[in-house]
């Protein structure tokens, strides 16, 4: 594996680092980024570089990162392997959706070593592999468009530049239909609700048909029912071999699709393994608790975990 170099890591807006970052395209939903990405898809391709089939998708080694002069990752490992649900857990600041933007390239290591699929993050162009809903933003971003629209640019990844074929129109319609937005394909994404933007995201990743999806708090702000219809959606992704990496504050419905908790303490991993008994609608910072149940003079449940 090589070290990271912070010049080889995908900064949005840098010259020449556009081809890195699916990612930057689903964020920005910036059509042209994304048919860059594209390219880098294609040359993997035809260079056979496709890694290790068994490799782990997603491996952070030491990784370090720095924002505004201060260190926000300090030497974390991360490893999800193939097939796996993971949640990144932690309280706010704690580092998580700094840590999920350095594994989609949107935030350079300062130090450490980062491979996807096996291949080392300097080398890896096949971003199309990879989908990544940012955390809440906005499906419009102010440009004028579509459902149909903003979710037919996750397949950019895999379209090669030319117009869009039987298998993308497909693959739109199928994300549209897994997160119950097919009935509002045509209208403008100005007219959703918050929790409907969140499912929009989510189907624009999931246009793309990635092996591993990446979710920086999917449920923020979205309603039961749309919580419901995406923790559906993320069960069949996994039933379909996918492997996932998800930053969440609580566990909430997708508690048991998730294999493997990391919990981030200021830039550090403070746990690696099950998720914590504790975790889920009660027990995240500020929130030790007594059970009902549990005798009138019982002691809160600490885990620390997350505090
Ligand atoms: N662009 C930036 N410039 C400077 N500091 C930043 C920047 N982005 C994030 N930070 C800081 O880095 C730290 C980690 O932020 P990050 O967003 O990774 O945390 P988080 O665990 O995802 O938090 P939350 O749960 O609130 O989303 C915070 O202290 C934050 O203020």
């Amino acid at each position: 594996m090589e070290a990271e170099e912070t010049r080889e890591s995908g900064v949005a807006g840098e010259p020449g680092l556009a081809r890195e970052g699916y990612a930057v395209a689903a964020e920005s939903g910036a059509a042209a980024e994304s048919g860059v990405a594209g390219e880098g898809s294609r040359v993997a391709g035809e260079s056979g570089v496709a890694g290790d089939p068994a490799a782990d998708p997603i491996s952070l080694r030491r990784a370090t990162a720095t924002l505004g002069g201060r260190p926000v990752l300090r030497g974390i490992d991360l490893t999800v392997r193939r097939g796996e649900v993971v949640a990144l857990l932690g309280a706010n600041g704690s580092g998580k959706s700094t840590a999920v933007r350095s594994v989609v390239g949107q935030v350079p290591l300062s130090g450490g070593e980062l491979a996807l699929f096996g291949i080392p993050r300097r080398r890896f162009r096949d971003w199309a592999r990879i989908g990544y809903v940012p955390q809440r933003t906005t499906a419009a971003s102010g440009v004028p468009a579509t459902v149909r629209e903003v979710v037919s640019a996750g397949r950019l990844a895999r379209r090669r530049f030319g117009p869009p074929r039987k298998a993308d129109r497909a693959a739109v319609q199928r994300a549209l239909e897994l997160v119950g937005m097919a009935d509002r394909a045509r209208d403008p994404v100005s007219a959703l609700s918050g929790g409907q933007h969140q499912r929009v995201l989510i189907a624009r990743a999931l246009a793309g048909e990635p092996e591993l999806l990446i979710m920086d708090e999917p449920m923020a702000g979205v309603d039961l029912a749309s919580q419901e219809i995406l923790a559906g959606t993320l069960r069949e992704q996994v039933a379909g071999g996918a492997t996932v990496l998800l930053v969440l504050h609580e566990l909430g419905p997708l508690e048991p699709l998730i294999d493997r908790a990391v919990v981030l303490r200021d830039g550090c991993v403070v746990h690696d393994g099950p998720p914590p008994r504790a975790v889920g609608q009660h027990a995240l910072p500020g929130h030790d608790h007594v059970h009902p149940h549990a005798a009138p003079d019982a002691e809160p449940i600490r885990t620390g975990l997350l505090t």
